[in-house]
C-alpha cells in the first residue's frame, strides 16, 4: 500500500491549537506539509509568520517554506479582531521564545497557494485554520484556481449552534466574513468543519497530564504553551479541558472517515448584528422564489465526528514524537 502522501498547505494564525495541528501534521504519514501560509486571527500576521517559522524550527523542519499572508481583510479592512486573550500575547502561551532564525519566502501566501495548485493540479489540499483572506485572494487572483486546487478544508463556522465570538459568529468567519463568503461559494471542493463539530473534541486536563508524563518531543513542547489556552477554556466555558479545533480540522485531510458530512450551500452574513453567521441551506425544500442560495455550488459540512478516535490519534502521535 504505497500511496503517496497527500500534499497539504496549512494556512495558519498560530495560535496554540494551530501549533497542535502543525505538529500533528508533521507526525502524520498520510500527509506531506509542503508549506505554511500565515494570516491574522489569533495574532497579527507578522507574529503568525514568526510563530510559524519558530514551530518549524522546533520540529527540525526548516525545509518547509513559510509564505506570509495578508495583513488586512479582503475589503482592505484594518480593524482586525485578534484573539490574543485565548492564546497569550505572543500567541504561544506567553513563553517569549527566542525569535526564529529563518525568514519567510518572498512570495505572498496567495501567490504561493496559486503557484502550488498550478504545479500539482488536483493534488493540493489547503487546510485553512484562520480567517479566509488568503484563500479568497487566491480565488480572485487566478480564475483557474478553483479548478486546480484539490480540496479546501476550512476550520470555521457554527452550523446551527451559537458562535464563539458572539451568539452569531465563529471566530475565523467573523475575522473576514466577505472572504469566507467568496470561498464557500467559489465552486471548489470545500469541506467545512465548524465549532458544532470541534466542540465535541475535548482534550481533558487528564490528557494534558498524560502528555506531560510522556517523553514525546512535541508533547513536551506543547505542554509548555498550553497553560493560557487551558485557563481561558476553564473561565469561558467551564469545561475541564480544551477544544481541539485546529487538530480536528487537520484530521479531515488525514483521515476523512473519522467524520460524517452533509452537503449544501453555505452563505455568510457580512453585515449587521449577525455579521459572520454561516447559514447552510440543506436543499430539503425547493423554494418558490430565487434566493441568495440558489444556483450557488454545494460544499461539504462535517456533521458528526468520532471524538474519542480523534483525541486518541492526536495524543498517540504527539506522545510518540
Ligand atoms: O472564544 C474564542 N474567541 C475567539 N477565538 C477563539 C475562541 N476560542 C477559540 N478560538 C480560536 O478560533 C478558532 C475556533 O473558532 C480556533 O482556531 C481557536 O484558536
Amino acid at each position: 500500500m504505497a500511496t503517496e502522501p497527500k500534499k497539504i498547505i496549512i494556512d495558519t494564525d498560530p495560535g496554540v491549537d494551530d501549533a497542535m495541528a502543525i505538529l500533528l501534521a508533521l507526525r502524520s504519514p498520510e500527509v506531506e506539509v509542503i508549506g505554511l501560509t500565515t494570516i491574522y486571527g489569533n495574532v497579527y500576521t507578522t507574529l503568525a509568520t514568526r510563530n510559524a517559522l519558530h514551530l518549524l524550527e522546533i520540529a527540525g523542519r526548516t525545509d518547509i517554506p513559510v509564505a506570509e499572508g495578508s495583513h488586512v481583510t479582503i475589503t482592505q479592512g484594518t480593524k482586525l479582531r485578534i484573539a490574543d486573550f485565548v492564546h497569550g500575547a505572543d500567541g504561544l502561551g506567553n513563553q517569549n521564545f527566542h525569535p526564529p532564525k529563518g525568514k519567510p519566502i518572498k512570495q505572498s501566501a496567495a501567490d504561493f497557494i496559486v503557484e502550488q495548485a498550478n504545479l500539482y493540479p488536483g493534488k493540493i489540499t489547503v487546510v485553512a485554520l484562520g480567517p479566509l483572506t488568503n484563500i479568497a485572494l487566491a480565488i480572485q487572483q487566478d480564475p483557474a484556481f478553483v479548478k486546480n486546487i484539490g480540496q479546501i478544508v476550512i476550520l470555521g463556522g457554527a452550523f446551527a449552534v451559537n458562535g464563539n465570538v458572539n451568539p452569531a459568529a465563529e471566530a475565523n468567519i467573523f475575522g473576514d466574513p466577505d472572504a469566507a463568503d467568496i470561498v464557500f461559494t467559489c465552486g471548489a471542493d470545500v469541506v467545512a468543519v465548524g465549532i458544532n463539530v470541534t466542540h465535541q473534541v475535548v482534550m481533558t486536563d487528564a490528557d494534558r497530564d498524560k502528555l506531560v508524563c510522556s517523553n514525546g518531543k512535541y508533547a513536551q513542547y506543547l505542554c509548555k504553551i498550553l497553560e493560557v489556552y487551558f485557563s481561558y477554556h476553564h473561565d469561558a466555558y467551564s469545561t475541564k479541558g480544551v477544544y481541539l479545533h485546529d487538530p480536528t480540522a487537520l484530521l479531515v485531510a488525514v483521515n476523512p472517515s473519522l467524520f460524517t458530512y452533509m452537503e449544501g450551500v453555505i452563505r455568510v452574513q457580512t453585515s449587521g448584528i449577525t455579521r459572520g453567521l454561516t447559514l447552510l441551506y440543506n436543499k430539503q425544500k425547493r423554494f418558490a422564489e430565487i434566493t441568495e442560495w440558489s444556483d450557488k455550488p454545494s460544499v461539504k459540512v462535517a456533521v458528526t465526528v468520532d471524538a474519542p478516535a480523534v483525541v486518541k490519534l492526536f495524543m498517540d502521535r504527539l506522545m510518540d514524537s
